[in-house]
């Protein structure tokens, strides 16, 4: 199987002292729907800038699709979900102009179709409701037809039916794409990850199925 994302050894801190990250290591590869979970501060949307090249690593290396981070070119086969309220001040114009920013009208019809857009195509992106914001990042993201999908906290400020559109999309998506996703939301996780990486713990570890419940339980000291 190939490895899609492969970290090695990698750390980071944002300043001096304590590393955020210590020399972390995991492989995701390709098809898996990859969770990564953690408390607040823990350093999950770090991890996933890290792995976008907005960060660089104070050690360690990061491949992807088996090329050296530095050497990695193809960034048409990413497609990046950011967190919500980082991105909205910067958007200007109708959600269907910034799709045409991004790609050509008739790439653009099956997402548009896909996440029922149609009726937000003449709205300004920025007086858009946070469950159809989300929906329109996550169809940017898509137009380049990515074989990697990561996205940031997809679920933050959604309501109930919103969650459940965003959910049933992502799984459709994850059918013939690897797709990457940070989100508190543990029955989300719970329902749709291959394996999570958990961070935030004195050893960050990656965890299969069978053991969500056990680690979950560790991580937010629950009892
Ligand atoms: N640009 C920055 N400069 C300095 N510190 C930062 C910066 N960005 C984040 N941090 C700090 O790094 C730590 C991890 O932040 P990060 O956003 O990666 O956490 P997170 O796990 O995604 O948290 P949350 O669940 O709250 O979104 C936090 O303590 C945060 O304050």
């Amino acid at each position: 199987m190939q490895e899609v994302i492969k970290v090695e050894s990698l750390t980071f801190r944002y300043s001096p002292g304590e590393p955020l990250i210590e020399n972390l290591s995991f492989s995701i590869y390709e098809g898996e729907f990859f969770c990564v979970v953690g408390p607040n501060g823990a350093g999950k949307s770090t991890l996933l800038k890290l792995l976008l090249g907005f960060l660089r690593p104070k050690a360690g290396k990061i491949f992807l699709f088996g090329k050296e981070l530095s050497q990695f070119k193809e960034w048409e086969k990413i497609g990046y979900v950011p967190q919500r309220f980082s991105v909205e001040k910067f958007w200007t114009g109708t959600v269907e102009e910034l799709l045409r920013k991004v790609a050509k009208k008739e790439k653009v019809g099956w997402i548009i179709a896909f996440l029922h857009l149609e009726n937000l195509l003449k709205r300004q992106f920025v007086k858009l409701s946070g469950g159809e914001q989300q929906k329109v990042l996550l169809a940017l993201a898509l137009t380049k037809n990515p074989s990697l999908l990561i996205l940031d906290e997809p679920m933050t400020g959604l309501d109930i039916h919103a969650q459940e559109h965003i959910e049933h999309v992502l799984k459709e998506i994850s059918k013939d794409r690897t797709v990457v996703v940070v989100s508190h939301d543990l029955g989300f996780v719970m329902r749709n990850a291959s394996r999570m990486l958990c961070l935030g713990m004195p050893e960050c570890r990656v965890v299969y199925p069978k053991d969500f419940g056990q680690i979950i339980r560790e991580l937010y000291g629950l009892h």
